[in-house]
């Protein structure tokens, strides 16, 4: 547990003085693929928003390789952000600005020093990462949604981030345009060693990524389970074996 990117300590995520969940604790490795489930309503985007730095804890620390999050002065978060890479449900692109103007946006706020070719090198380059080669100057609305959240998704790698964020990446694409966003972040965690947490509920989704889980309870408002989803499926709380196999006959189709 010496690799921990992300450290969750005693965390009471929540609005105001709304608790919604209590007493969370767990580490994020690096290069891992941890997903945050649970039923809907439970808490989980909430508890991403505490990760991703939108909002101060109710109770807790959030670490980043060890350092407090929330300890730190403005400044020092904004720093720290840098290492984050977010891809929200909606995709969220600049609809008047090209692909390689969306892209090229967080670098020339971050990186002032890099020259327009530069710039346009690293937008080719993320584009390249994501199966978007060659598709620099076309508006998000040229694109189908699958295309869309690729796009999202090499803007949010424009910094090289440590930890990649996904909040329901799979939200609006059919089956087909979601398997392939799971290979790709597969192949993203694989080739540029990030770690990546997402919220979904998609099985499939589950079972084709993740190393580990943690299962956010909305009746008890904290996490019930902890660990790799076949292990949860075999032996974790009954509500848990419930919600992984609620789909009975895919996992063994996959495991054929
Ligand atoms: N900005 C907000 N201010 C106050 N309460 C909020 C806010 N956003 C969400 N909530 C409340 O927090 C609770 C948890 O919502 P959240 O969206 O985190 O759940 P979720 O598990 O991600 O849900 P879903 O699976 O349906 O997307 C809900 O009761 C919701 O009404």
């Amino acid at each position: 547990m010496s690799d921990a990117v992300l450290t969750v300590e005693q965390l009471d995520a929540g609005y105001g003085t709304r608790v919604i969940q209590h007493d969370l604790n767990f580490s994020i490795q690096r290069g891992e693929v941890f997903v945050i489930m649970g039923g809907s309503g439970c808490g989980k985007s909430t508890v991403l928003r505490h990760l991703i730095g939108l909002q101060a804890p109710l109770g807790g620390r959030v670490l980043f390789h060890g350092e407090d999050f929330w300890a730190q002065d403005e400044a020092r978060r904004a720093e720290l952000l840098q290492h984050f890479g977010v891809l929200y449900q909606n995709s969220a692109l600049w609809g008047s600005m090209t692909l390689r103007e969306n892209i090229c946006l967080p670098l020339e706020t971050y990186r002032p020093n890099l020259g327009r070719a530069e710039l346009d090198e690293l937008a080719a380059l993320k584009l390249n990462l994501v199966g978007l080669g060659g598709c620099d100057e076309l508006y998000p609305a040229e694109l189908s949604g699958g295309m869309r959240k690729r796009a999202a998704l090499a803007r949010a790698l424009s910094l090289d981030p440590q930890v990649l964020f996904f909040d329901e990446p799979s939200a609006g694409l059919d089956p087909i345009s979601s398997k392939a966003l799971d290979e790709l972040i597969l192949q993203l965690r694989d080739s540029l060693g990030s770690s990546i947490v997402l919220v979904t509920h998609e099985l499939p989704s589950i079972f084709a990524v993740a190393d580990t889980c943690l299962f956010l309870d909305g009746q008890t408002g904290t996490q019930i389970a902890l660990g790799a989803p076949r292990e949860l499926l075999a032996n974790g709380p009954q509500e848990v074996q419930r919600f992984l196999g609620r789909n009975g006959t895919f996992l063994k189709a996959e495991d054929a």
